[in-house]
């Protein structure tokens, strides 16, 4: 940390000459960068240019091979609040090979909120029910998460995060494989958390029904920031750095959301 931040006013992100390689080959070349509290930020980029690698060396995923990265003025190793975060992965690695359902993936999201060994509260069972209607899954809560299309199953994760009630947010391609409809209703629920002054850190190859949010984005290639600002212009329906990106998820799903109501635990 440095001597002027502390825990509550250091930048929610912060990373200096971060470099990540796998193998020995640097994927994420000396890259710097402060992202503040409440703000909302896209990292851009084709396929391949080092935007999940970034985004998981911030939260300690991966580590670097030189440079350093902070969450809230602390490195990640030392981090404890995890509480605070909520991890969208970009694919459903949660339940393995065990035929977790839905719910009960959705309120692992709380586990970093539960007090050990005791049962979940009407607080957290309300948190997780919560979650599960914001993105429309209500309805599915008891199927295995293995029967669901590859966008429920991303929505799972959303509502997983959600559960948690972070106030920061990072979520790798949230809308990766879901329909339109759905694209629409989780930009919603998105607007409603950055509004309630969440920060929130997104992923994405198009900003598509997000771009009204996106004030600024760090557009990544091959591993270099080359760009930090206001997001390009659209000229189409995929134009943006990413637009040769291949979607994770090919099997949209159809079923359109509900209007989501989040609450985001307030910090400052
Ligand atoms: N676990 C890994 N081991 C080795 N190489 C990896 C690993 N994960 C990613 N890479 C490589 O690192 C580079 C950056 O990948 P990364 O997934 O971070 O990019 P991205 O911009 O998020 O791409 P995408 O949009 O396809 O997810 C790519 O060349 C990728 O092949």
């Amino acid at each position: 940390m440095s001597p002027t931040s502390s825990a509550e006013t250091a930048p929610a992100f912060s990373a200096h000459d971060a470099v990540v390689s796998y193998d020995r080959r640097p994927v994420v070349h000396g890259v710097s960068f402060e992202i503040a509290r409440g703000e909302t930020v896209a990292f851009l980029g084709a396929n391949g240019s080092g935007k999940s690698t970034l985004t998981r060396a911030l939260l300690g995923l991966v580590p670097l091979s030189s440079g350093h990265v902070e969450i809230c003025g602390v490195p990640p190793r030392r981090f404890r609040d995890w509480a605070r975060i909520g991890y969208v992965p970009q694919r459903l690695s949660a339940g393995g090979g065990v035929p977790a359902t839905v719910r009960e993936i959705v309120a692992s999201g709380r586990i970093n909120r539960r007090r050990r060994f005791r049962p979940a509260s009407a607080h957290d069972r309300a948190a997780v029910t919560g979650a599960l209607a914001s993105v429309g899954l209500l309805d599915r809560a008891d199927d295995s998460v293995h029967d669901l299309s590859g966008g429920q199953q991303q929505r799972v994760l959303i509502a997983r995060a959600l559960a948690g009630e972070p106030d920061i947010f990072v979520m790798d391609e949230p809308m990766a494989g879901v329909d339109a409809a759905s694209q629409r209703a989780l930009a919603h629920t998105i607007e409603e958390l950055s509004r309630q002054g969440a920060t929130v850190v997104l992923v994405l190859h198009e900003l598509g029904p997000l771009e009204p949010l996106i004030g600024r984005a760090l557009t990544l290639d091959q591993g270099a920031l080359v760009g930090d600002g206001a997001p390009p212009r659209p000229e189409g329906a995929c134009a943006r750095p990413g637009h040769d990106h291949v979607h994770p998820h090919a099997d949209a799903d159809r079923t359109p959301l509900a209007v989501p109501v989040i609450e985001v635990s307030r910090r400052d």
